[in-house]
């Protein structure tokens, strides 16, 4: 079916959190409660959505169920708010396949961690720069590079400014190494205008420094995209005090999320509210344990997350 296209204007800015990939108890995909799930994200304030991240467990679906998904997900939200399709792989040419996907369905976007497999398989700069040109090269929407620790891969500032300089649609960065709000601002200044999109990520632990540092887009866990725009909707009004204040009540959540809980919490928090049936990860990730899920529950309703009373 084709996707009507969404009206956001590049540069894209604001916050883009991560949508959990909904399972039922049986650990099948549930699309209905993915729909919901969506529909939540938007109503609470979503710039924008990405899939089939880390925090979607990508990592345990198939390559049909990530089909299904970006299907199911740029099909329902129909054009609403731009949609990033997460393609990381380690090959090149898979990589690219997947990327070209995701264009055709209608992505405004592809996020792509640099090639790694597993602890130790990784190629030197030579081969990541290649892999950068020919996924640049297969498609004609932007990308963005996760340089996260999962990939266990350093990319230095001047190689991630020498990509967006080389090939054109490597033009944003998500920074979510330690000491991101230093390397956005050096990234910043070593790329210019190369630089489109200079983001934050890790559940917005770092949000402040970052937008300091001059980060325009937040990529967050799913849970509690409102929270999220009472920080950086005065911060992108020029109210800095008042962007201050509302991360200082956000934090004990985001915090719980970073170290606590991981990308189960949007998970409980959208059970606990009625957006979805059920909060299952798929097996061998584990359920957290009560006192951890009460521990979430707790200042997520003493910050009156939406996500508590959206489906009720
Ligand atoms: O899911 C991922 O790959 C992430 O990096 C998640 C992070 O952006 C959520 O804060």
């Amino acid at each position: 079916m084709p996707v009507t296209p969404h009206k956001a204007q590049r540069p894209y800015r604001g916050v883009f959190p991560v949508a959990p990939t909904i399972f039922d108890e049986r650990g099948e995909l549930d699309l209905e409660g993915q729909r919901r799930c969506i529909d939540f994200m938007i109503d609470a304030g979503s710039h924008g959505i990405c899939i089939l991240a880390n925090f979607s467990e990508q990592f345990v679906l198939t390559d049909a169920e990530r089909e299904t998904v970006m299907h199911t997900v740029l099909e329902h939200v129909a054009g609403r708010v731009p949609v990033i399709v997460t393609t990381t792989h380690f090959s090149s040419a898979v990589c690219a396949a997947r990327s070209k996907q995701a264009e055709a369905a209608g992505a405004a976007m592809v996020m792509v961690m640099p090639p790694y497999h597993g602890a130790t398989f990784r190629v030197p700069e030579k081969g990541i720069v290649e892999f950068f040109k020919v996924l640049s090269g297969a498609i004609n929407i932007p990308i963005m590079i996760q340089d996260a620790p999962v990939a266990g891969t350093p990319l230095s500032v001047e190689l991630l400014a020498r990509l967006s300089r080389e090939f054109a649609n490597i033009r944003y960065f998500k920074i979510e190494v330690p000491g991101a709000a230093s390397k956005l601002r050096s990234l910043i200044e070593a790329g210019g205008k190369d630089i489109e999109g200079p983001w934050d990520g890790e559940e917005a632990i770092t949000l402040l420094a970052d937008l300091d540092a001059g980060a325009t887009g937040a990529m967050t866990g799913g849970g509690y995209p409102d929270g999220i725009r009472q920080i950086i909707d005065p911060y992108f009004a020029g109210d800095r005090e008042k962007a201050k204040a509302a991360y200082e009540r956000w934090l004990p959540l985001i915090n719980y999320e970073n170290r606590q809980c991981g990308l189960i919490a949007c998970k409980v928090m959208m059970q606990a509210g009625g957006v979805i049936k059920s909060e299952a990860v798929r097996h061998p990730l584990q359920p957290l344990h009560p006192a951890t899920r009460a521990g979430l529950l707790e200042l997520a309703k003493e910050r009156d997350a939406l996500a508590l009373r959206w489906g009720k």
